[in-house]
């Protein structure tokens, strides 16, 4: 049986996914609303749950699970390792948020080593909307663990047929490629709802994936990951669709507009701790401090666009 931690949009159609290809999932919410009866997430509009689907909102119902998903925020992740521990804390556990935790500056892998030690932790992230994977469009992800056997065995265990995992053993060039690549799609969409043009969209694409590069080998990421699904891949599909709520996030925000407060955007406090990890390591990450900036409403929408437009010449 697959655990999985929380029933918003990605959790839930995970469990949606998974089920359908016959594995028993026990999909657990920290309140199940009606779910459990209306067999509906009011975070997936228009998907219904499989029979092969549990809904619970006692934790210990997971006790028994081979894997156990983690889809909550990336902020709230180590809150959830830390009141959950009796349950969580020896499990092998698979990240499915992309974030970087603002008060510690450590990514969903490194905040379960550092909170849940005896676990066995992985990431599972890529291109992938939620609302595809339940729709059984085909998605391929990221599944990296820095246990190769461990790895192996949820690669096998969470792939099926429209959810086609690769797998890794650099867990922090997957979680660092997944939280920055939402910062940046942040940016193309204040470029794109400030009218800047497609043309401005792929300079920030391709600066941003340099400022991406640069921190993830800072912080002893594998390049070669970033250059894969979790890194360009992820980039490529959040900041061209307006599927994605960090890019709508920015296109509001870029065209004067407020943004929907019930949506969760990784990429704003991420932008921050991103910023500072940067900070830190003396790397230049002009794109993320301005978003930062931008998100927390330090500065407003022209300058930020000035400050990007402004930056010295130099060579690529
Ligand atoms: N949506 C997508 O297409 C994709 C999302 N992701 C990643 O998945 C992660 C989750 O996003 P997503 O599912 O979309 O977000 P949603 O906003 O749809 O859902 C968030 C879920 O987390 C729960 N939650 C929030 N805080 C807590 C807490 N303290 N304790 C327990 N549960 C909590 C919410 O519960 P409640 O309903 O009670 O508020 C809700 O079920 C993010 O990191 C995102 O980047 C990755 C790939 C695709
Ligand atoms: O991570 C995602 C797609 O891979 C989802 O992006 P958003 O969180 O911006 O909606």
């Amino acid at each position: 049986m697959i655990g999985v931690v929380g029933a918003g949009a990605f959790g839930t159609a995970l469990a949606v996914a998974l089920a359908r290809d016959g594995r028993g999932v026990t999909l657990w919410a920290r309140d199940t609303h009606d779910l459990a009866t209306t067999r509906r997430s009011r975070h997936l509009p228009g998907v219904a749950l499989p029979d092969g689907i549990v809904v619970t909102d006692d934790i210990a119902d997971l006790t028994q699970a081979d894997a156990i998903l983690l889809a909550v925020p990336a902020q709230t992740l180590r809150k959830v390792l830390t009141i959950h521990a009796n349950t969580l804390h020896d499990r092998v556990l698979v990240a499915c948020c992309k974030g970087i935790d603002l008060h510690t500056l450590t990514g969903p892998v490194a905040t379960i080593r550092a909170t849940l030690p005896d676990a066995m932790p992985a990431i599972l992230t890529g291109p992938s909307f939620a609302a595809d994977i339940a729709r059984g469009l085909p998605t391929a992800l990221t599944l990296a663990c820095a246990d190769d056997r461990a790895g192996m065995a949820l690669q096998q265990g969470l792939s099926t047929s429209t959810l086609r995992l690769y797998r890794t053993t650099d867990t922090t060039g997957a979680e660092l490629g997944g939280a920055l690549k939402n910062v940046i799609a942040i940016a193309c969409g204040v470029a794109i709802g400030a009218g800047l043009g497609d043309s401005a969209r792929a300079a920030l694409m391709t600066r941003g994936f340099a400022e991406m590069q640069r921190l993830a080998q800072a912080l002893g990421a594998d390049p070669q990951t970033l250059n894969g699904l979790s890194g360009l891949g992820d980039l490529a599909l959040t900041c061209t669709s307006d599927l994605s709520r960090n890019y709508r996030f920015g296109l509001a925000r870029g065209a004067g507009a407020a943004a929907d407060p019930t949506q969760t955007v990784e990429g704003a406090a991420t932008s921050r701790a991103v910023t500072l990890l940067g900070a830190d390591r003396g790397i230049d990450l002009p794109i993320c401090a301005v978003v930062a900036a931008l998100s927390e409403g330090l500065i407003s929408v022209e300058t930020a666009l000035q400050s990007l437009l402004a930056r010295p010449l130099k060579e690529e």
